[in-house]
Order: structure tokens, then C-alpha cells, then sequence
């Protein structure tokens, strides 16, 4: 069996949970103290520590920032221990700092990892998605058409009217015109204040979280994130770089993106067999925030590998 392929070994799974569960526990502490800095501090410190313990040859291709401008879990930093399989490492050790500074729900702590190659390395800038769950056809919904042919053409795949459609959209001021453009076709929309990575996941679950449909521009490295989600939960996705600047077009070409307008799928995002872990850091529609008692630490953690489609939710307790 070859390097790579030992990344996919299913026990491999548990140990991202581990991961996240640290990072999710160490920005709980500082949940609702109105310093996203520390937080996020707290997060990429116990990932940072938690990913060494690893036996991966793992660098980095998601991570807090580029080369020189974060110190810690920066795009091209190897993590592990270098002595297993060969593997991309995507991770946001706390996606909504915002939120988890205000104790608002749907922060986690989010870790990504496919065999090396697998995962499009892309820079801190914005990406139009879209994203829909399982179950329809191919190219049902794609970014080249206008909102209202996208929910028209999902609410008849699904067999409703437009107006049981919901649609997930970031509550941004840039979204103005998307907003009006949903509500115009009659469909609702659930605004989210931050937190696109769950928001995508939301819309692969329509059953449980009445979500139908993800819009709208959020982070680009989130949009990664979500597309790894994605490939284990099913569903489509679009992804579109916002490079909206000369310095914008440079990062991503020293990145490898030569194409600034190419519409990216959840298999160009992320392919090869990924393996996904997400732990809440607050209380949301995805995950339960992680609880403190006197002796113990709850939390909750959803555990998603794409080649078998297997989805566990754990609940862990955490003895002091
Ligand atoms: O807040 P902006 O600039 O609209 O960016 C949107 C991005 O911010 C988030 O809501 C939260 O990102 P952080 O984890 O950096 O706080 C992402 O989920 C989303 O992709």
C-alpha cells in the first residue's frame, strides 16, 4: 500500500475528531468575551499542538493565512509528524470568531485532510458558491445562471413550489441584490450572520435544517473547506474566485490559478478520498457548543470520510 493511500485508513477519521475537539475546547473557554483575537489565538494554538501528534507528512494548503502574514498554521507549513502518508491539510480552528466573541451559534472548529494534491490551495480572498444537497441531477443549479433560474429549476427537481424553497445566504450588505432577487421569485431565505462552512453543510440536509440551497460570496479558503464537506455528504457545488485586483489575480497565481474567472466544482476543490471532522464551538444548527461541568468537558463532533459517504455524530465527555 503506498504512502497516500495509508491517509485513507478509516480509523484516520477519529483522529481529526481529536483534533478539532481541542481546538473547539480551547475557543469555548473564551466564547462570549468580545475578543475574537484571543479566541482564534486559543484555536490555532491546540490545533497547532493536536495536528503534531499525528503520524502525517501533512502540510498545510488551507490554513490562517498566507506565508509571513500568520505564524502559525500558514499556507505551506508542514504539520505531523512526518512520518506517515503524504497529505493536504485544510483547516480553520475557528470558523466564526465573530461569533464565538459573542457567543452567537455556529462557530466550529473545522480540520480537512486528502491525499497530497487533492485539495486547490487558494488565497484569502472572496468566492461566489453555490450549493445544493444530494439527490438531484447534475448541473441542476450552476453559477453561470441568474438566482431565479436556480431556484426554479430546484424547486421543480424537488417536485415543490419555488416558494417552499429556502435559500442560505451570508447577511452582508454586498448580498443586497441577491436578497431582493430571492424574495422577488417568492423563495425564503434564512440569513446566517457568519459561518459559511456550516452554512454550505446546512444545505446538504434539507430534512433536518429546511435548507435548500447555498448563495452567495463568503471566504475562499470556507469555500474549500465546504467543498471537502461536501464530497463527503454529497451534493454540488460551485465555487468562483473573486479577483477582483491585479494583487488579488497575484496571489492566486502564485498559488497555481492561472484561470481568475474559472467556475471550480466540489471535485476541483476537493478530490481524491477526504476525510472531515467539525466540532461546535457554540451552540448551532450543525453542532452543540461544548458544555463545562465541574469534572467533565462536553462535545459534540461530526465525522465525515467521502469514500465510504459515512457520516458519525459524536458526543464526547472530556474528564478533567
Ligand atoms: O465576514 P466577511 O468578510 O463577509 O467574510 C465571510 C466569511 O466570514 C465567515 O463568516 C467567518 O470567518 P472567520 O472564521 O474568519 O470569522 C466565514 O464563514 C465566511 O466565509
Amino acid at each position: 500500500m503506498g504512502k497516500e493511500a495509508r491517509a485513507l485508513d478509516r480509523t484516520f477519521t477519529l483522529e481529526l475528531a481529536r483534533v478539532t475537539e481541542h481546538a473547539a475546547i480551547a475557543a469555548a473557554r473564551l466564547r462570549g468575551r468580545g475578543d475574537e483575537k484571543a479566541a482564534d489565538q486559543a484555536a490555532v494554538d491546540a490545533m497547532r499542538r493536536e495536528l503534531d501528534t499525528l503520524s502525517i507528512d501533512g502540510t498545510i494548503v488551507i490554513g490562517e493565512g498566507e506565508k509571513g502574514e500568520a505564524p502559525a498554521l500558514f499556507i505551506g507549513e508542514s504539520v505531523g509528524s512526518a512520518e506517515g502518508p503524504a497529505v493536504d491539510v485544510a483547516l480553520d480552528p475557528l470558523e466564526g470568531k465573530t461569533v464565538c466573541a459573542k457567543n452567537l451559534p455556529n462557530s466550529i472548529a473545522v480540520l480537512a485532510m486528502a491525499p497530497k494534491g487533492s485539495l486547490l490551495k487558494v488565497p484569502d480572498v472572496y468566492m461566489e458558491k453555490l450549493a445544493i444537497g444530494p439527490g438531484y441531477p447534475a448541473g441542476i443549479v450552476s453559477l453561470t445562471r441568474s438566482a431565479e433560474e436556480n431556484l426554479t429549476a430546484l424547486a421543480k427537481a424537488k417536485g415543490v413550489d419555488v416558494t417552499e424553497i429556502t435559500a442560505c445566504i451570508l447577511d452582508r450588505p454586498r448580498h443586497g441584490r441577491l436578497i431582493e432577487e430571492v424574495r422577488a421569485v417568492g423563495a425564503a431565505i434564512r440569513l446566517i450572520g457568519d459561518g459559511d462552512v456550516a452554512g454550505v453543510i446546512h444545505a446538504a440536509n434539507p430534512a433536518e435544517t429546511g435548507i435548500d440551497i447555498y448563495m452567495g460570496i463568503g471566504g475562499a479558503p470556507e469555500g474549500v473547506l465546504a467543498a471537502a464537506a461536501l464530497r463527503c455528504t454529497g451534493g454540488q457545488m460551485e465555487g468562483r474566485l473573486q479577483l477582483t485586483t491585479p494583487e488579488k489575480r497575484a496571489r492566486a497565481d502564485a498559488l497555481g490559478i492561472t484561470e481568475p474567472n474559472r467556475i471550480y466544482s466540489v471535485e476541483e476543490m476537493a478530490s481524491g478520498d477526504v476525510v472531515f471532522a467539525a466540532t461546535g464551538v457554540t451552540d448551532g444548527n450543525l453542532l452543540d457548543g461544548v458544555r463545562f461541568q465541574r469534572d467533565r468537558i462536553t462535545t459534540h463532533t461530526l465525522m465525515m470520510r467521502s469514500a465510504t459517504r459515512t457520516i458519525r455524530e459524536m458526543h464526547a465527555q472530556h474528564y478533567i
